[in-house]
């Protein structure tokens, strides 16, 4: 097995078997990887002395006491342990990088609202300072809700890495493309696919291709996990197979560097001497992953009306009340409508979760106009919505042919926390004032006399 040196000078890992060159295939599995022959010990997690020189550390992303089909920690063997950095932390500030609980003054969260796409900035924006937080909800102290942020990277990180105590990170890329290099290894990361980065793992972000704009989802609860597939069986929708996990590299460099750390909603950094990215070998089941989201088996609806939005669940992290997510990733992607003598689009409801919406790229039928690709929604707890008018007259008067709803790809972070609006998603983003409008048409049909109107 012979490594390689990747542009970026890391040393990773040869693939072990599979057909993606730098990846292992698997949702929670127990890996193994190395970049050096040799580098991880066998049968034992803490030998006197590791090979290599290298310093044993454990990466906890559970309590250790948690029940074994739950339990996530990764071993790692390293050239220097994490504590070894200069100390000190000092705190900075990020001011567009919000944590719950957050209820801004002068900003309602009450409502049905839209946003155009944040633009693309001229400025030099890193994966710390382009992050635009739109919502939060819960709090980050008790480890329940969540946050939302569209993210805008023009400039890649440069000695100088980060880590989110509070969060694990759902990344949700839109446009360009980036690249995660991580402890446990490297993740290019292209628009259509997904990435969930663990709590406590440092990486560093760097611009493969920009501008970079996307849609991230800052989990303070439990970990996300598959959703289970009840009587649906083995198969469909999100398959375990198509998660990629990275195969570990290292780079082994004494440049002095900074270190930011996301804790309680506070940044602090410090100085380090080297890069962190110096993990030469790991095992474990915690562990950073991607995923393509056009290998998300949609299953639906084969002969009459709209089941809830919960069959295109990809990833669902729990709350403590059972069935009801501390945050649901839900797919809204390329399928056939064949359903007879039915509504087709999303019905008009009131949900007690809090539904929030980014568009990928394409159209999505419910809101044919106007929710655009890099732009989102929200509807907040208990607030109505449904289809604009354009799409109800539509779709009630369609003549029902089976209909391939093609280049669709939507997606909602639906949390069972109401979500609050920032200063930036309330003042500063393209909020659409005239979103609401979009009801306004609908018409009273009713007229008192019975048949189909
Ligand atoms: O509001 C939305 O557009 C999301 C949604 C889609 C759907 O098919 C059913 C319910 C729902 O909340
Ligand atoms: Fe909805």
């Amino acid at each position: 097995m012979t490594s390689q040196e990747l542009p970026n000078g890391m040393v990773r890992a040869a693939a072990n078997g599979g057909t993606t060159e730098g990846y292992m295939p698997g949702f929670g599995n127990d890996f193994e990887t190395e970049a050096l022959p040799g580098a991880l010990p066998q049968g034992m997690n803490s030998p006197q002395k590791c090979n290599y020189g290298l310093y044993g550390e454990q990466l906890s992303g559970t309590a250790f006491t948690a029940p074994s089909h739950q339990n996530e920690r990764t071993w790692c063997y390293r050239i220097r342990p994490s504590v070894k950095h200069s100390g000190r932390y000092a705190r900075i500030d990020l001011p567009y990088w919000k944590t719950a609980p957050h209820v801004p003054e002068g900003v309602t969260s009450l409502g049905q609202y839209r946003w155009d796409p944040v633009p693309h900035s001229d400025e030099p924006l890193t994966w710390l300072t382009g992050m635009r937080t739109m919502t939060t909800a819960g709090d980050v102290n008790t480890q329940v809700g969540m946050a939302s942020h569209i993210y805008l990277v023009t400039r890649s990180m440069e000695d100088a890495y980060f880590y989110s105590a509070d969060s694990e990170m759902l990344i949700v890329p839109q446009e360009g493309r980036l690249r995660f290099s991580t402890e446990l290894g490297v993740i290019d990361l292209a628009p259509q696919e997904i990435a969930i980065l663990p709590r406590g793992l440092v990486y560093r972000v760097e611009v493969l291709e920009g501008p970079c704009r996307g849609f991230v989802c800052e989990n303070y609860g439990q970990k996300f996990d598959l959703p289970g597939r009840g009587p649906i069986g083995a198969n469909c929708m999100a398959n375990r197979r198509d998660f990629k996990t990275p195969v570990a590299a290292f780079e082994d460099r004494e440049t002095p560097s900074t270190l930011t750390i996301k804790w309680c909603g506070q940044f602090h950094t410090c100085e380090i001497g080297h890069s962190p990215l110096d993990v030469v070998a790991w095992h474990g089941n915690y562990a950073p992953v991607k995923y393509d989201l056009s290998t998300y088996c949609p299953v639906g609806a084969v002969l009459f009306d709209h089941p809830d939005p919960s069959i295109f669940t990809v990833l669902t992290a729990p709350s403590g009340v059972e069935g009801t997510a501390n945050i649901d990733f839900v797919l809204f992607r390329e399928r056939w409508a064949v359903a007879e003598d039915t509504f087709r689009p999303p019905w008009y409801h009131k949900n007690v979760m809090s539904e929030l919406m980014g568009n990928i790229y394409g159209q999505y039928d419910a809101k044919p106009q106007g929710f655009v690709p890099g732009g989102m929604s929200l509807h907040n707890m208990m607030l109505p919505h449904g289809p604009d008018r354009e799409a109800f007259e539509g779709a009630s008067n369609a003549e029902l042919a089976p209909a391939k709803l093609d280049n669709t790809m939507s997606f909602m972070f639906e949390t069972r926390f109401p979500q609050h609006l920032t200063e930036f998603a309330g003042k500063e983003a393209p909020l659409q004032d005239d979103y609401v409008d979009c009801w306004d048409g609908i018409e009273k049909k009713f007229d008192g006399t019975p048949g189909v109107k």
